[in-house]
């Protein structure tokens, strides 16, 4: 694509030293001008607190895009981007920092040609939000009246509904709605964009989607990191603000989501946002009952040794911070009553992968069930990462003379293709905020809802004073949640258990 002054802009990353914007948005940006998507008229500004120039700054940044980029680098496409990406350093408190990096974007809007336009991409920890919303907004650095500017807040928004809630009027102050891209890197993800076609693109899907059909729906994220280095953030989130508030939350409305009404971002979002309002309201009996909360110690993941969280940098020795999450919870609407959705997600576990199982209820039991005992129940498995795709296990005759009933698979897979290169959730992401498209990004109701969730959680581990369960690192969590599901006669769906058998 060439020059679009639409897109045209300069993005100011806030934590510009940190891991995020290394390992993930500047390889995006990378990934953009690589495919030709990123504009002629663009200039990025890093803004961190350590001492460094541009230059060091952009040697550093090479490093980033050589390891963390889907594309090998091009060194002529990385010069063209490198020469635009500028090292700014002040502390986010410092109002004359503010006035400088204010002089320094009108110098590269017109040596870019960027029309004064502006993405703030807020990549630093939710402590620092207000403070750089509050000195945009007094520097007059929000104020769009004769271009766009816009502002992208990471997650998790806020550490509890009330806090949220604050920090969203305060945005508000300096940003108008439209402006406001609260980004859920998930949403950006090839599958999550695919569970609305697959769901309401296939006529053999949408009318068994519901609880007539359906027995339990399994969302599971797991990964095989630890904390690393971000023990600080970590302690004072945990697993349950740093995934299930906002990743596994939109995983779970986008599955249980109603048809909308049309494909306009609004019409989508309302739909989401009803379903988060019709989640079972955990009261403190239901937490103790079922929700799981367990924390790795030190075990081994590949066949090396790794530390317990405790011990990671960062941690306080005696740490109650969860490192792993289970719970079931219901939608109470007319579509999905008496369905449970059992969650799952935690660090150190025997597999990166994220899947939602969608397992159905039996046949009744005459025929085949009657002859041959029980059998493995039909599924629907959609493949969000490290495999993209949809997965569907069913029952069929094994070849031969016997009359043996097999499960049997269909597998597809879209990104295991050679020559397959699904862009990443942040490229997506970073493109749409360019171009002002806000349907994969969260609207205010949405996390509003999802804190009244989570804070009903929180709350009761907060006055609880009990010890979280522990679990090896390398093993699926904790042994409570395994017997969550076996309370209900069920099972967790985990990877690599439910994949093609030799019949
Ligand atoms: N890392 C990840 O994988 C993911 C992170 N996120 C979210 O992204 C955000 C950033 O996370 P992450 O990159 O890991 O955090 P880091 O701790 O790695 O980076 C924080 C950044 O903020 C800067 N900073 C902190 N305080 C100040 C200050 N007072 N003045 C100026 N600069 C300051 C640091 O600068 P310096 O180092 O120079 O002091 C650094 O650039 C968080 O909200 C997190 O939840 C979301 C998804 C994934
Ligand atoms: O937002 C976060 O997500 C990552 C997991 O993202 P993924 O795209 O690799 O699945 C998680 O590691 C991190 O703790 C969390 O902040």
């Amino acid at each position: 694509m060439s020059t679009n002054l639409n897109l045209s802009c300069v993005m100011v990353i806030f934590g510009g030293t940190g891991d995020l914007t290394h390992r993930k948005l500047i390889p995006a940006l990378y990934n953009l001008k690589y495919e030709g998507i990123l504009p002629d008229n663009f200039a990025v500004i890093s803004v961190g607190r350590r001492e460094k120039t541009t230059e060091t700054y952009r040697n550093e940044i090479y490093e980033s895009v050589k390891s963390f980029s889907r594309f090998k680098m091009d060194d002529e496409k990385w010069k063209e981007l490198s020469e635009r990406i500028y090292y700014h350093r002040q502390d986010f408190s410092d109002d004359d920092g503010y006035i400088r990096l204010n002089d320094f974007l009108n110098e590269l809007d017109k040596k870019y040609n960027t029309n004064g336009n502006r993405v703030y991409y807020l990549a630093v920890a939710p402590e620092s939000f207000e403070t750089i919303v509050g000195k945009l907004h007094k520097h007059c650095m929000a104020d769009n009246s004769n271009s766009w500017r816009r502002v992208v807040i990471e997650k998790p928004f806020g550490r509890d509904l009330k806090s949220a809630q604050f920090l969203n009027q305060k945005i508000n102050e300096a940003f108008a709605e439209k402006d406001i891209y609260r980004i859920d890197h998930y949403l950006g993800k090839e599958m999550l964009q695919n569970i609305m076609v697959i769901r309401f693109a296939n006529a053999f899907f949408e009318p068994i989607w519901n609880n007539r059909f359906i027995d339990n729906i399994q969302i599971s994220s797991s990964e095989m990191v630890g904390v690393e280095n971000r023990g600080g953030y970590y302690e004072k989130a945990g697993a349950l603000r740093d995934m299930v508030q906002n990743h596994m939350l939109q995983l779970l409305t986008l599955t249980a989501m109603e048809p909308p009404v049309n494909l306009e971002t609004e019409s989508i979002r309302d739909e989401k946002v009803k379903v988060l309002r019709s989640l079972q309201v955990l009261t403190p009996e239901l937490v103790k009952k079922n929700v799981v909360r367990g924390q790795y110690g030190p075990g081994k993941i590949e066949g090396r040794g790794v530390p317990g969280y405790r011990e990671e940098e960062r941690v306080s020795p005696d740490s109650k911070t969860e490192t792993f999450i289970a719970l079931k919870t219901y939608v109470e609407n007319f579509r999905w009553s008496g369905v449970p959705f059992y969650i799952r997600t935690g660090k150190r576990m025997p597999a990166k992968s994220t899947e939602i199982v969608i397992q159905f209820k039996p046949l009744p039991e005459i025929l085949y069930f009657k002859e041959y005992g029980i059998m493995e129940p039909n599924l629907l498995v959609i493949k969000v990462q490290p495999q993209e795709g949809i997965f569907l296990q069913f029952n069929a005759k094994r070849p031969g003379t016997s009359n043996i009933i097999v499960p049997v698979q269909m597998d597809f897979c879209q990104n295991c293709h050679a020559g397959s290169n699904s862009p990443e959730a942040y490229e997506r992401l970073l493109y749409d905020v360019m171009r002002g498209d806000s349907t994969l990004f969260t609207r205010w109701d949405e996390v509003e809802h999802s804190w009244r969730f989570v804070d009903n959680i929180a709350q009761v581990w907060n006055d609880e004073n009990t010890e979280i369960s522990k679990y090896e690192s390398g093993k699926w969590g904790p042994k409570e949640a395994d017997e969550l599901l076996a309370r209900d006669n069920r099972k967790w769906w985990n990877i690599g258990e439910v994949s093609f058998k030799n019949i």
